[in-house]
């Protein structure tokens, strides 16, 4: 009733006059009208002026930035295409290092960045970069915006990779320069290219013989590891390229040490630089998360050490690092051969580049395998979830154990490292280490537990004439690593047990060593008495050559080398032995000469081989082994202070292997996908599309970010 009522009596007057409703209606109409005009007029301006507006409400916040308030990357003023990257790629939260310097560098100023390893330098340059040429609109008609170098191809290709993810949702066209393919292709693509990344050589290349390369409105300059770039011996090229480019710019310049010779280049390439260092009042510059060790070990016991250590550690990832190519090349055979248990992986840089990067994503994907590597992996590389890494050889220095220490415990994940020093190493090394505030302690191998190899290794060598020659290679090239090392109080080839370490690796005698004997005869007439021992010694595999007077060697090895500034020359020497060794040596040292494809081959039948034809031994074991679990790994961490090498007394025997993951090792040697690194092999659009690489394309722009 009452409703009724309501509407049709007096009461509801203003609801029931069609007056008062009309001018109601046509108030709201016209409101929307206007509105919907405005939103048509908002529509239709160019979507440049919409961007120039927030654009300009962004650059407005960058003054407040306060570094002290940031969290996460959203609490910085960046693009929301930059956000969304982020978001999409599970980055959220800011590091350290990303912290202190996306700020600085979003204000346009230079930076110097220098973090420990893991620490997530990457996106502290990349975001900002991408943030520098969204802000100035930039478009492929630009040209080159920023560019980055980097010291290696694998590098320069895991930058790449963050870049694509991150500024996937910009516009911008980005490309890799990193060698290896043919020059003129490159040159007609390269003015395209917004955001370049490339290895210093191929860049300077580029820019003495490419017409078409035009850095003129670069706007940014990007150094990452420049402590590697130059200790790569690339300062000279870094002075050249610095030289070619404009002067007004900025330039962020990162690393993870901060050496004399980063100062250096700092000097040259920043103006009025920002020093960033994020962990300078750290008690230590390795992360908090990895827990170091070393143990002090016979040459000759160091095969049998590690393989007792894989074979207490089949469900972890480990990186082996080895002072030369030929040595992992060697070792990486045998152990395949002596199936430890898990899939065994190499990589070095007498490899192809494919073949790099085939083994790198191997590894990767893996959730148990060893990888045997050279200093090519030991900076910048980004493995994911490595539980060890064994410097099976002594590092060069501080620094280098810094960086190969530097693949585990990355972004806050906790990592173990264990440093195997000769006795004549130790007292050295260990000093370093503390001085540049490394945390290790010493732990003991427990005897019982170390599984000799060395009959097995025997056996193999004298099945194999070829694999013998790869032992003596190996050989040679670990005593010229030695005999190359500048800190002579750490290396010392002279004190190295030759006769013994020949046996570990299997040798029935040691190979004539040319090198160490020109050496000996060279050395002054005055020492001979000693040197005279020596030279015998060697020749006739006697155990140790120690006696060598040092400042005699010295002399020698100056007179030796020809070259007074010994000191580059070894430098570059050394770096060719462990990363690139030359291809030819004395045909005492086992003709060395191999070219990469004919190792890449045998690898790849070896592996093949392995996986056709697996031990039958080793197979009726596999489902013991098979049982093998963390938990039996968490024990052996947890006694690790008195036994690393905690095996059951079961694993002695070497037909208890189990079967090895063939499927690893046959994708780390073959050849059966194309270029990774963008450079060598580009065999069309269908493979790139499998591979989703960013290569240099013949005919299309597919160095498009977005
Ligand atoms: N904000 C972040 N949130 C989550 N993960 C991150 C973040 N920043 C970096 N990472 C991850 O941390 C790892 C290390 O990052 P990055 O390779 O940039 O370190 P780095 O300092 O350059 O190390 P190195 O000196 O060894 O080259 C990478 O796997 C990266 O994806």
């Amino acid at each position: 009733m009452g409703r009724v009522g309501g509407r049709d009596g007096g009461g509801g007057s203003a609801a029931v006059d069609p007056v008062r409703s009309f001018e109601r209606w046509k108030k709201k109409y016209t409101r929307r009208t206007k509105r919907l005009r405005l939103q048509r007029k908002e529509r239709e301006r160019p979507e440049w002026q919409v961007e120039r507006e927030g654009i300009s409400r962004l650059v407005q916040q960058y003054p407040q930035i306060n570094a002290d308030e940031i969290q996460r990357f959203s609490d910085f003023p960046l693009s929301k295409k930059t956000l969304k990257g982020l978001q999409e790629a599970q980055y959220r939260m800011v590091t350290e290092i990303q912290r202190q310097t996306i700020g600085l560098a979003l204000q346009g100023k230079d930076v110097l960045g220098a973090a420990k390893t893991g620490s997530g330098k990457t996106l502290a340059f990349i975001i900002p970069a991408l943030e520098l040429l969204y802000r100035l609109q930039w478009t492929s008609a630009d040209g080159l915006g920023v560019l980055i170098i980097s010291p290696t191809r694998e590098l320069a290709f895991q930058i790449f990779k963050v870049l694509r993810k991150v500024g996937k949702n910009h516009e911008f066209s980005a490309g890799l320069i990193i060698g290896g393919k043919d020059l003129k292709e490159e040159s007609e693509r390269i003015h395209h290219i917004n955001m370049l990344i490339c290895t210093p050589g191929r860049l300077l290349q580029h820019m003495d013989e490419t017409s078409y390369f035009y850095a003129s409105d670069l706007q940014m300059l990007i150094l990452d590891e420049a402590d590697r770039i130059l200790d790569m011996g690339f300062a000279d090229t870094m002075n050249a390229i610095i030289e070619n480019l404009p002067k007004k710019r900025q330039t962020l310049l990162f690393s993870a040490t901060q050496t004399k010779s980063v100062k250096d280049l700092a000097r040259l390439s920043l103006k009025d630089p920002e020093y960033v260092w994020v962990h300078e009042k750290a008690k230590f510059s390795t992360p908090a998360t990895l827990d170091q060790s070393y143990i002090v070990c016979e040459l000759q016991q160091k095969v049998n050490m590690l393989y007792s250590f894989l074979r207490s550690h089949l469900k972890k990832k480990t990186i082996v690092f080895f002072a030369s190519c030929k040595e992992v090349q060697y070792l990486f055979r045998v152990f395949c051969k002596l199936q430890p248990g898990l899939p065994v992986l190499a990589l070095h840089g007498k490899q192809q580049q494919f073949k790099r990067m085939e083994v790198y994503t191997c590894f990767v994907r893996k959730k148990a395998a060893v990888l045997f590597a050279t200093d090519i992996a030991a900076r910048g590389l980004d493995f994911p979830a490595v539980n060890w890494v064994i410097q099976f050889d002594c590092p060069e220095d501080a620094n280098t154990y810094i960086h190969r220490v530097g693949r585990t415990a990355r972004y806050k994940e906790g990592g173990e490292a264990l440093l195997v020093l000769l006795p004549s190493e130790e007292k050295s090394m260990v000093q370093q280490l503390v001085q540049r505030k490394v945390p290790v302690n010493e732990i003991k191998i427990n005897p019982d537990k170390l599984t000799d190899i060395q009959k097995r290794l025997q056996a193999f060598l004298a099945q194999d004439q070829e694999l013998k020659e790869k032992a003596q290679r190996c050989f040679v090239s670990y005593l010229r690593s030695v005999y190359l090392m500048k800190n002579k109080e750490v290396f010392d080839v002279f004190k190295l047990p030759l006769a013994e370490y020949a046996l570990s690796l299997g040798l029935a005698m040691a190979p004539r060593v040319r090198f160490l004997q020109k050496v000996q005869k060279q050395l002054p007439a005055n020492e001979s008495a000693d040197e005279t021992n020596l030279v015998k010694e060697t020749e006739q595999n006697k155990n140790t050559i120690s006696s060598i007077n040092k400042e005699g060697v010295e002399k020698c090895r100056t007179n030796f080398s020809g070259k007074v500034s010994a000191n580059k020359a070894k430098e570059e020497e050394r770096r060719k032995e462990t990363e690139h060794p030359p291809s030819e040596e004395g045909a005492e040292e086992s003709d060395e000469s191999e070219d990469e494809s004919e190792e890449s081959e045998e690898e790849e039948k070896e592996a093949a081989l392995s996986s056709r034809a697996p031990n039958t031994d080793s197979m009726q074991f596999f489902e013991d082994d098979d049982e093998d679990d963390d938990t039996k790994d968490f024990d052996l961490l947890t006694v690790k202070r008195r036994n690393v090498f905690g095996m059951e007394a079961k694993d002695g025997p070497a037909q208890l292997y189990p079967a090895t993951d063939f499927s690893t090792i046959y994708c780390a040697s073959s050849g059966k996908i194309g270029n990774t690194f963008g450079q060598q092999v580009v065999d069309g659009p269908a493979l790139r599309a499998k591979m989703q690489m960013p290569l240099l394309p013949s005919c299309d722009l597919a160095l498009m970010v977005a």
